[in-house]
């Protein structure tokens, strides 16, 4: 089992699919900020001693937090994408052989559940893990038609063995900020941590997790939130 494990959180991206007027992760939701609770929702595991997070170099929101203030959190400056600001906290963990966890800022709802068993199935992984939720609906790949028209569809997937990739991911920093150099130096488009693992040929294992973890990412999502939330409170 593993008993140290530090936490990188991106939390420097605008949320400009949220279209609010602040970043989404500063949003109040239950009567908190987004980035506490998901602050709040790492530290319930005992294993997670350390929180990098990673904010915009012009972020105003942060110092008027109470987790400013807490000797647990390290700060560091995010990055142009998603992937720069992970690196950007990798940077700052010193014993490569060490466990990370990359946890997105935008996902308040991660329950303790899922954490523990994303933690005890990527101990044991020589490629780290991920939690991912499988998909449910039939889905479709669109193209556009034309620019008036909205897209027609080109065909419908094949759902098996098909998963919405969540967070955390956890990995060996050393494997994970070698794969995300290598990657980024590349090219490849990096959206999660585990694409940049993939793209090294590593195989990371997939962890079902629960579907409401859900990443807050636009308006309408601030209310399944507020719901997920208030239920975890009454637990
Ligand atoms: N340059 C960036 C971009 C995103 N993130 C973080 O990565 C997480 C997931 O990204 P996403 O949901 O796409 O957030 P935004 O990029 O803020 O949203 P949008 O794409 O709507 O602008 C968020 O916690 C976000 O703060 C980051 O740290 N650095
Ligand atoms: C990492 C992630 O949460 C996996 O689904 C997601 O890719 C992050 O959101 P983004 O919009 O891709 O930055």
């Amino acid at each position: 089992m593993t008993d140290k494990i530090t936490a990188v959180v991106p939390a420097a991206g605008v949320g400009s699919r949220m279209a609010a007027d602040r970043p989404k992760q500063y949003l109040l939701v239950a009567g908190k900020t987004i980035l506490e609770h998901t602050i709040d929702r790492l530290f319930c595991h005992p294993a997670i001693q350390r929180v990098i997070i990673a904010i915009s170099k012009t972020d105003p929101y942060f110092s008027a937090l109470p987790l400013a203030t807490d000797p647990r959190i390290t700060l560091v400056d995010g990055g142009a994408e998603r992937a720069d600001s992970v690196f950007a906290g990798l940077a700052a963990i010193d014993d490569e052989n060490s466990w990370v966890l990359v946890h997105d800022a935008a996902r308040p709802c991660l329950q303790l559940s899922d954490l523990e068993r994303l933690i005890a199935t990527a101990s044991l992984s020589e490629c780290g893990a991920i939690l991912a939720s499988p998909v449910r609906d039939t889905m479709k790949r669109g193209f556009v038609q034309s620019p008036d028209k909205p897209q027609g569809i080109r065909e419908t997937v094949d759902r098996e063995n098909l998963w919405h990739a969540l967070t955390p991911q956890m990995f060996k920093v050393k494997q994970l900020r070698d794969s995300l150099q290598h990657a980024l130096e590349q090219g490849a488009v990096i959206t999660d941590e585990a694409s940049a693992l993939e793209f090294c040929g590593y195989v990371p294992q997939l962890v079902k997790g629960r579907a409401d973890n859900l990443k807050v990412t636009q308006p309408e999502d601030l209310a399944l939130a507020d719901f997920y939330l208030q239920q975890l409170t009454k637990d």
